[in-house]
């Protein structure tokens, strides 16, 4: 049975630092199994807006909901089960292994003085499996590649067993093969019926991997809906500010 609702809604929301809007009425819905992807040139406020939708940092303005229920109701640990989050990149001076790196993902849902059990190990172990790298377990994640280590943070992700998944920029400085590797493990997440947003300066891979599209730069919400509605060669071109021809 689809699941009606909805996993993250923003309702005319306005995103900034302290109090003052970088960008205002920006409406968005992620649904389950859906991949939303986040286009803008740099500066745009992408990052703003996940930290906002991880309830980071608070909304200037609007309203944001997770699995139906308000954000600004929700404990740090409650999101957590809503909304998982993959960084640009994994950086760590520890010699801390692929499993020690899921782990914390498998562990956010417990106490301060709870120590991660069998059950933790077990979900970390299948996130590894999932995306492919379990052979990469024991491996310590400072001699991993930048692809490796990408995989491993969004094992750490899906080990948290969110319903839904931001990713900010997650391809960003991958070599080719990576890139694809990264986006079939993206698809395989969605697949699985999580939502992802993510966040990408190649329009090509948001064609590729999102079922929808939100265009936005300073001067605010270009378009958001469906890919091929959402990005016209118009679009582009108001987005990036060169003229975009779509092919
Ligand atoms: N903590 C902060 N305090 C004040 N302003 C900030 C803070 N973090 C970011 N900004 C500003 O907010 C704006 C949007 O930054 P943000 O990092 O959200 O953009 P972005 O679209 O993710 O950019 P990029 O594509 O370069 O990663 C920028 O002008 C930035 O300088």
């Amino acid at each position: 049975m689809e699941r009606m609702t909805p996993l993250v809604v923003a309702r005319d929301l306005a995103i900034g630092h302290r109090g003052k809007a970088l960008i205002s009425g920006v409406d968005l819905r992620l649904d389950a199994g859906r991949v939303l992807c986040l286009l803008g040139p740099n500066g745009a406020g992408k990052t703003t807006l996940f930290r906002t939708l991880l309830g980071l940092i608070p909304p200037v303005a609007g309203q944001i909901t997770l699995d139906g229920q308000p954000l600004a109701q929700l404990t740090r640990t409650r999101i957590a089960r809503h909304l998982a989050h993959v960084p640009q990149a994994l950086t760590t001076p520890f010699a801390f292994t692929a499993l020690d790196i899921v782990l914390m993902g498998a562990a956010a849902g417990l106490g301060h003085f709870d120590r991660p059990g069998k059950a933790e190990v077990q979900r970390a172990m299948a996130a590894l499996d999932m995306l492919g790298i379990a052979d990469l377990a024991q491996s310590e994640v400072t001699r991993l590649s930048g692809g490796q280590r990408q995989l491993v943070l969004i094992a750490r992700a899906l080990a948290q067993d969110a319903s839904a998944i931001v990713m900010d920029e997650p391809t960003a400085s991958l070599d080719f093969a990576n890139r694809i590797r990264v986006g079939k493990a993206i698809k395989r997440l969605a697949s699985a019926g999580i939502g992802v947003i993510l966040s990408s300066h190649d329009p090509d891979q948001a064609a590729a991997l999102g079922d929808s599209a939100l265009l936005m730069n300073r001067q605010g919400v270009i378009a958001c809906g469906p890919i091929d509605e959402a990005m016209t060669a118009e679009n582009l071109t108001a987005l990036y500010g060169i003229t975009v021809r779509r092919e």
